[in-house]
């Protein structure tokens, strides 16, 4: 587990750490986004409250300049008739009515005297009486417009409009645009004036900034604002109430610059800046105050309006949380998959390195050789067993596909060759043993297995094969084969073998039509060298015998030991009973020679019975036997060192042919 845990770390601390570095990418280059959408509104909404305002002001000093060039105006100015002031009452009326624009339009003589005055009532022009006409000659709009050359336009501060020294509710923030008149001699006569409903342009401004934006003066005052309980502080004598007071810094920065954007700690801040006389052409002097004299002689252009919007820091705050929250969310979710995913990964590495260690350990300490061959016959695998096996190590085989060809004994060389061209790419199973020379010559069996190997998708992915060695085992089998089938003593086949091949040379004899001789033989008075040289005298001897005998006969001929001192061979290649008896002498003759056993000179005999196929019968093998078996004991009866055939002792009882053989008979053993 601990393991597992370690993995797990592993892939996923990485993984978290680029998920964090991810996220905190994303949430900043989102948030930058944000913002730069945010500001961009906001520009925008300044930049359209700006146009807002100035368009404003041009369609009024137009009207202006149009009033002040009236035909009807410059005759009553120079013959003020009755006819004529009401000639120009109706001119003005008309302006009036069709602008909607306008609370006032005035004519004021050069005394300050209002000559001719329109006021707009709920639409509807009205000609003021001469009786209520008022001097004008105090107010600041009057000296500061009357001070202007011809054709130069006066705008006043946007303010509320005061009537009976009361500011008049509901407000009526007004403008007075004003111009300077003169008779035909040149002489100024007065002023006309218009008092322009300042609403129209801040509802405009409004409508322009989404009801966002907010129109300041150059005192810091608010004309319009979001917040109606804002407004207009500078009538109401409330220095609290402005921009300058409620936040020094970003005023300072506005009030400096004709535009721009900064945050601050209160939030985001965007103005343009609207200069209304250069928006009239020809400016003139202004007043921040509402009555009184002009503060400024017709000096810059010093009065200016602008358009703020203000973003709070809330507003912003708040935009940061929606984005960090958003993604957080989604950085957590990633996490958590991510983590789930390492830890599977984690798990099944583990499981992997589990089942690998596993693997190693059984391919380690296993006593077999392993191999896996690659479809193009590259060695993918040995186990390291191999090398106690074969003396060469796994990379050897790895290195050297051809290596188990070459090292395979040459007599097993053709079936290896074979097996690798046959069954490298067969879908069977094979089996096959073979034996390996080591590199210190010794020469092993392998029993060899092999079978095709598959993947989950059925692909063919080459041989997979065990070698196991089975030298011993060989070795016993052959041990076991020699001790069924052969004398411990001598090494001659024993009874056994001795009845396996004499039916087979019988059956041979009888079907090629041949004849065969099967020959008894025992010693002649043994029992006595036993007992009085002792057993292993006796054993030696025996051994020297037998050698004897096989040099008495061909190849093709079997010697068998079948008793204590008795001995059968079966002679296959004999014409005739002649052949066997010139055997018989042949070995009476080999057994003459005195054996030198223990440091003594030791004379043995032999007795021997012969009978022959088909001559003495067309016999089976026991029936050979026991003829053969028959006739030995004729030639012992005959007096021992000597043969007999079996036909011939029944018979005749005959000597054959040579009957010196009775003179060798009488040879005994020196005991
Ligand atoms: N040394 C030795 N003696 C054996 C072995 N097997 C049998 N004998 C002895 O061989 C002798 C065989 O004797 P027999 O063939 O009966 O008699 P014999 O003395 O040869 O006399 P005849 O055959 O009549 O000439 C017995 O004494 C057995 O004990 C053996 O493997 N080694």
């Amino acid at each position: 587990m601990r393991t597992t845990r370690r993995l797990f770390l592993r892939v996923f601390l990485p993984i978290a750490t680029v998920l964090v570095g991810v996220a905190l990418s994303y949430g900043y280059r989102d948030l930058e986004s944000k913002l730069a959408e945010l500001r961009n509104q906001e520009y925008t909404r300044t930049q359209l409250g700006a146009v807002a305002l100035a368009s404003s002001v041009e369609p009024v000093t137009r009207g202006l300049k149009y009033l002040a060039r009236l035909s009807a105006l410059h005759t009553a100015v120079d013959q003020p008739t009755p006819q004529n002031l009401e000639n120009l009452a109706q001119e003005f009326s008309t302006f009036a009515e069709s602008m909607q624009l306008y609370d006032q339009v005035r004519w004021i003589d050069e005394t300050g005297m209002e000559r001719i005055r329109i006021d707009l009532h709920h639409g509807q022009a009205e000609l003021v009486a001469p009786d209520k006409l008022q001097n004008k000659a105090q107010r600041y709009y009057f000296t500061d417009a009357l001070k202007l050359k011809l054709g130069e336009v006066f705008i006043s501060p946007l303010d509320l409009n005061i009537e009976h020294n009361q500011i008049e509710l509901p407000y009526k923030p007004m403008i007075r645009f004003a111009t300077p008149i003169a008779d035909q001699q040149g002489n100024k006569r007065g002023i006309v004036i218009l008092n322009y409903y300042g609403n129209v342009m801040l509802q405009a401004f409004a409508k322009a900034t989404s009801e966002q934006g907010m129109a300041i003066n150059s005192a810091g005052y608010w004309l319009k604002s979001p917040d109606t309980s804002d407004e207009w502080g500078f009538m109401l004598k409330r220095p609290e109430l402005s921009l300058a007071m409620r936040s020094p810094a970003a005023w300072k920065l506005i009030s400096s610059t004709d535009s721009g954007q900064v945050t601050l700690n209160d939030g985001l801040w965007t103005w343009a800046t609207v200069y209304p006389h250069q928006a009239g052409h020809r400016s003139g002097a202004s007043s921040p105050e509402a009555k009184g004299p002009s503060a400024q002689e017709q000096a810059l252009p010093l009065y200016f309006w602008k358009s703020v919007t203000h973003q709070s820091a809330q507003t912003l705050s708040a935009i940061r949380q929606t984005i960090a929250l958003k993604v957080a969310s989604v950085f957590s979710l990633f996490l958590v998959l991510s983590a789930w995913s390492s830890w599977k990964l984690a798990h099944a590495w583990r499981s992997l390195a589990d089942s690998e260690e596993k693997y190693q350990t059984i391919a380690n300490f296993t006593y077999d050789w392993e191999t896996w061959i690659s479809p193009t016959g590259e060695q993918i695998f040995n186990s390291p067993s191999c090398e106690k096996m074969t003396g060469y190590a796994a990379d050897a085989f790895n290195a050297e596909p051809n290596l188990l060809l070459r090292i395979t004994h040459p007599e097993d060389q053709a079936l290896m060759s074979d097996h690798l061209d046959h069954h490298r790419t067969q879908n069977e199973a094979c089996e096959l043993n073979f034996r390996i020379i080591l590199p210190s010559g010794e020469v092993r069996w392998i029993e060899h297995a092999c079978l095709p190997v598959y993947g989950k998708d059925h692909a063919f992915l080459g041989r997979r094969a065990s070698n196991r060695d089975i030298t011993d085992r060989k070795l016993a089998e052959a041990q076991i084969r020699q001790l069924a089938y052969f004398d411990p003593l001598t090494g001659l086949p024993n009874r056994r073998m001795l009845y396996d091949r004499l039916h087979f040379a019988l059956a041979q004899a009888k079907r090629f039509e041949r004849s065969l001789a099967l020959m008894f033989l025992d010693l002649d008075y043994f029992k006595k060298i036993n007992d009085t040289l002792g057993h292993e005298v006796g054993d030696q001897l025996l051994k020297e015998v037998a050698k004897r005998l096989e040099s008495c006969v061909r190849s093709g001929d079997t010697v068998a030991r079948v008793g204590g001192d008795e001995f059968i061979i079966v002679l296959t290649e004999i014409t005739a009973p002649h052949d066997a008896a010139q055997v018989a002498q042949k070995i009476l003759a080999a057994m003459a020679a005195s054996i030198r056993l223990d440091g003594q000179e030791l004379n043995v005999t032999m007795s021997v019975g012969i009978t022959v196929y088909p001559v003495h019968g067309d016999d089976d093998v026991q029936s050979l036997m026991k003829k053969a078996d028959m006739a030995m004991y004729e030639a012992k009866s005959a007096g021992r060192n000597t043969y007999a055939f079996f036909e011939m002792a029944n018979l005749i009882n005959a000597q054959p042919a040579g009957s010196n053989h009775e003179s060798e008979t009488t040879h005994n053993p020196t005991a």
